[in-house]
């Protein structure tokens, strides 16, 4: 009372005061953790309620109204009074979901379409109807059912009903979707459909791949080049766009390419490919299950191209993204690893560092190194280190000794971003180009192969040796397996997509030394005979075998310094007699000069074999007299082997460099009175290409091949020389002074930006990626 407060103790019983002493001790976790309950037990009920969809738009004309009635009362209710349930965030990838498989036995197609002035609808009911046909047959020999496709104007559906979630028909139906889109520069139903879309994946309320459940998709948009001529001028923009959506909102079951097409022009060829191409993923859904390999959702994605994907798929990549970060972080560790096994298993010391040393990389440890075992053993054995590592890096091996591996530019050939140089120089369509060798075993250890060290090395061949149908098979099912890959890949031209599937040319150079496989010729004569152009590229280290080597459309010698003693730094070669070696090879290539196409290759690396070389290089040439030099700067691939070598950045040429050179070396041959000129350029892969004058008609260049011409000349059992397979004139834009880039395709940077013209700033390049130059 004395404060001003009534003391109600005395009136109050024991364990009513206790419980008030509680309350005011205990209050605050008390409130807490009421709230904490209540919170958390508001979320359970939230969850357990079913997720709707709320449509913006009313439905023109619904098309399914006997199923809405058919929908029970309590789901009507729900759908009208209850709010969407709310899924935020990135759609985290399970590892379960890596592979898609046919959960049902009845499969959906649904085709949709469009269509103002009725072309995308006539094509879309022949289609359709074809499809069906094709289903059936599938049906025949799988347990899967194919229902009647659907076809459904875009038109005429409420988009909530297919394009907020798939469907809901039975748990035993999945659906797959096809777009057939034209593209209208003004206001149309598209317009409306791809705003749904981007609405969906931009909804944060809605998952952000709710389409996820579909089998997969694809879109065929058609388009008129005739007043929207390139892609930038607006060729097929919006079934570009509707592609671009879809990818995100089913994350990413890109199920085949986008597949365009002319209406004027090419547009029923086109759309036959693309169907082509859609019945085999069909089919393979029907007999796997699955999508197959590479298309998300159901197995490997890209390889090692992350980086390359456009900016448009960064933000439903992002989380798959840190996971294939992630995942290179551990590669390098693994690498590193198998690295140190081998050297901690080899356990050898040099007696003089700088002396070449024969190594074997596929013993593995002391015990079998004191232990000859008279059993033959192979070149790279499946439980091997260098097996591992090889294939970290993207390689199919091939039986024990060969191997496979898509490069970079078939990559981007795919997408319709340029060849490597060998199109601008020989016509060599980067898609339809494999890369391998029947022999991942080099006698040398160079300072800039991007083989990262872990390739097998030795001077003698002393491995168990393969039959050479085993590697022609097994590589060219290695290289279509990859290409495959590629399908589900943002970007990936339909039409290229379905030339990849025919290999026209081989680069035989991938890592190691190809001539060093006993059955070389073998090799090269299946190759020819599927008519499939070799390259060959040799080390210039094994003269006995390239005496006898039968013509290649390509032979290459890699000369790569005009030195012993530079030769010896660069190549690291493991043969003591490597020079005599070299010179030897040197004087073959100029006896084989009139039987084949013969073509030195130089690689120019900063500090060692440039300054003050060109003379020597000139003297080389004068030896030889090859048809052809290609010149390149040193592509930079930051690995321990180069890095051991003490090769940084600043041993990789700047692309004016490389041209000064060139210009150098091509004033020192005049100056002898040898017939060489400067014929073209690929500035993108600093690669600048001197021929001889027996390339030249009419005072232009003739650097492209005739192939079938080729393969003529071979078969004719007659003798031949280069100039009967000569092809057409070079084209302007890749001769000198013209940068080399094919004008038709998009020039964009790694990150899928648009790049600079050809010819601009290209003294700035610098190539600082792994077979970035082409192999
Ligand atoms: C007004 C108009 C605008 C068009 N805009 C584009 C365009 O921006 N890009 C394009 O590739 N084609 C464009 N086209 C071509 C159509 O996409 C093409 O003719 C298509 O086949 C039409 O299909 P449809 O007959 O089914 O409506 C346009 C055609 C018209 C009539
Ligand atoms: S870089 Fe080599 S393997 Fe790749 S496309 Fe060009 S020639 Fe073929």
């Amino acid at each position: 009372m004395a404060h001003g407060k009534w003391n109600l103790r005395p009136l109050l019983p024991v364990e009513v005061i206790d419980i008030v002493t509680l309350w005011h001790t205990y209050r605050v976790p008390i409130i807490i953790t009421t709230f904490t309950i209540l919170i958390i037990f508001r979320t359970i009920l939230h969850l357990r309620v079913p997720r709707v969809k709320v449509s913006d738009t009313p439905p023109l004309s619904p098309k399914l109204p006997a199923e809405k009635e058919k929908a029970p009362l309590e789901e009507k209710f729900v759908a009208e009074k209850v709010p969407r349930r709310i899924v935020g965030g990135l759609k985290k990838r399970k590892s379960s979901e890596d592979e898609v498989v046919l959960a049902c036995q009845n499969i959906q197609v649904i085709v949709f379409f469009s269509s103002l002035t009725t072309t995308t609808e006539k094509r879309a009911k022949v289609f359709a109807d074809e499809l069906a046909q094709s289903t059936k047959e599938f049906a025949k020999s799988t347990s899967a059912i194919f229902l009647e496709p659907q076809l459904l104007d875009l038109s005429y559906i409420d988009y909530d009903d297919y394009f907020i979630t798939p469907p809901k028909a039975d748990a035993n139906t999945q659906y797959f979707y096809l777009l057939l889109i034209p593209t209208y520069n003004i206001d149309t139903v598209l317009d409306s459909f791809l705003e749904h879309l981007q609405e969906t994946h931009n909804d944060f309320r809605i998952d952000t791949a709710p389409l996820s459940p579909l089998l997969g998709y694809s879109v065929f948009g058609f388009g008129d080049r005739e007043g929207w001529p390139t892609e930038e001028e607006g060729f097929c923009s919006q079934a570009r766009d509707v592609d671009k959506w879809l990818a995100k909102l089913t994350a990413r079951k890109r199920a085949f390419p986008l597949g365009m097409g002319d209406s004027k022009v090419d547009a029923a060829e086109r759309l036959r490919e693309w169907m082509e191409g859609v019945e085999d993923v069909l089919g393979h859904i029907a007999t796997t299950g699955g999508l197959g390999e590479g298309v998300i959702g159901s197995g490997d994605a890209v390889e090692s191209d992350v980086e390359d994907l456009d900016d448009e798929e960064d933000e439903v990549l992002f989380e798959e993204q840190k996971v294939a970060q992630r995942k290179t972080k551990v590669q390098k560790k693994d690498v590193l690893n198998d690295v140190e096994d081998i050297g901690n298993t080899l356990n050898l010391t040099p007696a003089d560092p700088s002396e070449p040393l024969e190594l074997d990389f596929t013993t593995y440890n002391k015990k079998a190194r004191s232990t000859p075992t008279p059993v033959i053993k192979e070149m790279v054995p499946k439980n091997s280190p260098t097996y591992n590592s090889l294939t970290k890096q993207g390689y199919s091996i091939v039986g024990s000794h060969s191997g496979v591996k898509i490069c970079r530019w078939t990559k981007s050939a795919l997408r319709g971003r340029g060849s490597c140089y060998k199109y601008s120089f020989y016509g060599i369509a980067s898609h339809q180009c494999m890369e391998t060798t029947p022999s991942l075993s080099c006698s040398n250890k160079c300072v800039f192969c991007w083989r990262h060290g872990t390739n097998p090395v030795g001077t003698t061949w002393r491995w168990k040796v393969d039959p050479p149908e085993l590697i022609f098979d097994g590589v060219k099912a290695g290289h279509y397996q990859k290409i495959k890959m590629m399908r589900g890949v943002p970007g990936v031209r339909a039409e290229r997509f379905a030339e990849a599937m025919r290999i026209r040319h081989c680069a035989l150079s991938l890592v190691g030394e190809p001539i060093f496989y006993p059955h070389i010729n073998e090799f090269t004569a299946m190759l020819h005979k599927e008519h499939i152009s070799s390259f060959l590229v040799c080390n210039a280290q094994h003269p006995d075998q390239l005496r006898t080597l039968k013509p290649v459309t390509q032979l290459y010698v890699s000369i790569d310094a005009s030195t012993r003693e530079s030769l010896r730094k660069i190549d690291r070669p493991l043969h003591r007699d490597f020079w005599e070696r070299f010179q030897e090879c040197l004087q073959i290539l100029r006896e084989k000069r009139f039987q084949q196409r013969t073509v030195f290759r130089l690689t120019l690396v900063k500090g060692f074999n440039i300054e003050d070389e060109a003379e020597g290089y000139a003297d080389l040439i004068e030896k030889s007299l090859p048809c052809f030099v290609e010149i390149k700067g040193v592509t930079y691939c930051g690995t321990s082997s180069s890095a051991g070598a003490g090769l940084t950045m600043q041993n990789v040429p700047f692309y004016e460099e490389v041209c000064a050179f060139v210009e150098a070396l091509n004033a020192s041959l005049s100056k002898r009175g040898l017939e060489y000129g400067i014929a073209a350029e690929h500035a993108h892969s600093c690669c600048i290409l001197i021929a001889s004058n027996r390339f030249k008609m009419e005072g232009k260049w003739h650097t492209r091949i005739d192939y079938e011409k080729f393969f003529q000349c071979l078969e004719s059992g007659k003798s031949f020389t280069p100039e009967d397979y000569m092809g057409p004139e070079t084209p302007e834009w890749a001769t000198w002074g013209n940068g080399g880039f094919d004008p038709r395709d998009e020039r964009v940077d790694r990150k899928g930006r648009p790049k600079i013209l050809p010819g601009e700033a290209v003294g700035k390049v610098k190539v600082g990626k792994e077979d970035e130059a082409g192999e």
